[in-house]
């Protein structure tokens, strides 16, 4: 039998869940159908149909050959068009079939500030009510920050409760091998992502539970009423696992989880994270003791009845949350960013500048000195963009622009390969792919480029 929560996934629960992320995601995911040229001339018509208002030829197209958020060399979707031109009727129809309202052209406008621009304000007003049905708050939410479950803090302390639910047979089961984590891959040929998270049930995994077996509860899905557990199997041989579900396998997490349908990705990111500090914190920080495990993995508590860290806030075996932050750092004059390049990055990629915080240092003051330190330019102010988990392992990335009151570079040699100002125009090039020498940013999944792109739409009609 296929595990309840696999089918559900799919169809219905992580539809409304994909929405949400698809109203904060942006550009350049490739279609996974044929060569681009042969599909030109139905393109062609395609955009055709959205600047005219022909939604039955473009429904048609739609169903056979084009992808809904094909773009044309000046970045344009079918949505561009239709707002451009205020067809409403093929706006109602290309939100139905789910294109993304995110995607920023080569000068970084939006289908919603192209119509806004041209006075179609009908096509605006039909766009925007669109993103607020699909994220009712207007908050920005990234990749690996879409995690649904309840983790029910409460409930996990209780351990009969727990015991009852790991033997429940409604329970499904995540494995984790070396912190990789058994995934499907994702058939569908329209959609973005490849991989789901593979859940199995008690039966299925019960022979692999020993008394020692690490249990991590990750909460309760109310949409399914199961309760979700993440299990290491570690050490164990990982072909056994295809008998449970032949087309299974242990996923390389970076980037395999990039490509991870985002609502798994954000219960997959608890998962790692959780897992690595069980694995890597086995005894007390504060008197070297051995640690039991409790509140389904939540809480490590030392053995030595009289450690300090048994002594309410003293505990030093919670799990760990290293917050970093990352910045976009813009020049006095508005015009240029910069972006720097750390020695470990793949060739031609650059990115924000990031760094871990230190203790009893305020957000505003870790990017100062990280800034300075890595580039020596000197910061003012800073203002709060979004966050993120990044569970490799455990940081939590906080985002913001920050606006510089120096121009001159100096680069940390030891962290960094280089650092530079970027005027918008390259950084649009960088957004998009379509910089002469191949300089890109990280892709939408990373803060890094959310931050950078907020930059690029903010400034679209500024003519810098
Ligand atoms: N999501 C995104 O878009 C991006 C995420 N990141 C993430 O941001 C985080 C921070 O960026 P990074 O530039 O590496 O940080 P830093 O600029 O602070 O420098 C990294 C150095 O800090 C030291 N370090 C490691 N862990 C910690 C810690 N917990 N507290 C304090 N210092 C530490 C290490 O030094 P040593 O080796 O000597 O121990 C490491 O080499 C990383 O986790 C990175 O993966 C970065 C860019 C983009
Ligand atoms: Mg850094
Ligand atoms: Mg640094
Ligand atoms: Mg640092
Ligand atoms: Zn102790």
């Amino acid at each position: 039998m296929v595990p309840r929560l696999c089918k559900v996934g799919l169809f219905f629960k992580s539809r409304k869940r994909f929405k949400i992320f698809r109203s904060v995601s942006v550009i350049n995911m490739s279609s996974r159908t044929g060569p681009e040229d042969t599909k030109k001339p139905f393109v062609d018509k395609y955009f055709e149909c959205a600047e005219n208002g022909n939604k039955e030829e473009l429904s048609f197209l739609l169903k056979s050959t084009v992808n809904v958020d094909q773009r044309n060399e000046k970045g344009w979707t079918a949505l561009m068009f239709a707002a451009r031109h205020g067809q409403t009727g093929v706006i109602e129809t290309l939100l139905e079939k789910g294109c993304d309202t995110n995607i920023v052209n080569k000068t970084g406008q939006t289908a919603q500030d192209i119509a806004l621009f041209w006075d179609q304000n009908l096509a605006a007003k039909l766009i925007e009510a669109h993103m607020k049905e699909e994220n009712p708050d207007q908050q920005l939410r990234n990749f690996f920050s879409l995690n649904h479950l309840d983790r029910a803090s409460e409930k996990r302390k209780d351990k009969d409760w727990l015991q009852a639910k790991i033997s429940d047979e409604t329970s499904q089961f995540l494995l984790l091998s070396e912190l990789k984590p058994f995934v499907l891959p994702i058939k569908d040929k329209t959609s973005k992502w490849r991989y789901r998270l593979c859940w199995l049930d008690h039966n299925k995994i019960s022979s692999h539970l020993t008394s020692d077996t690490v249990i991590l509860f990750l909460g309760i899905d109310h949409s399914s009423s199961q309760s979700l557990f993440a299990i290491d199997v570690s050490g164990k041989e990982e072909s056994k696992f295809k008998d449970l579900q032949p087309e299974g396998s242990f996923m390389v997490p970076f980037p395999g989880s990039l490509q991870m349908e985002p609502s798994d990705a954000g219960i997959f990111a608890e998962a790692r994270s959780m897992m690595d500090w069980l694995e890597r914190y086995k005894f007390c920080a504060t008197c070297g003791s051995s640690t039991d495990i409790t509140e389904g993995g939540h809480k490590r508590v030392c053995r030595n009845q009289e450690c300090k860290s048994n002594k309410g806030i003293h505990n030093t075996a919670y799990p760990r949350t290293d917050p970093s932050v990352i910045m976009l750092v813009i020049s006095a004059d508005g015009k240029r960013c910069l972006l720097g390049r750390k020695k470990q990055f793949p060739a031609k990629m650059w990115s924000c500048l990031a760094g871990f915080m230190e203790p009893g240092e305020s957000i505003e003051d870790t990017v100062r000195r990280e800034v300075e330190e890595e580039s020596g330019v000197k910061v003012g102010r800073v203002d709060y963009h979004s966050s993120q988990p990044w569970p490799f392992p455990a940081s939590l990335m906080l985002g913001t622009i920050a606006y510089a009151k120096t121009e001159d570079i100096k680069v940390d040699e030891d962290e960094m390969e280089d650092a530079q100002w970027f005027r918008r125009p390259e950084i649009v090039q960088m957004l998009t792919h379509q910089h002469p020498q191949g300089l890109y940013i990280p892709p939408e999944q990373a803060i890094a480029h959310q931050i950078i792109k907020s930059w690029v739409r903010n400034t679209a009609s500024s003519n810098l």
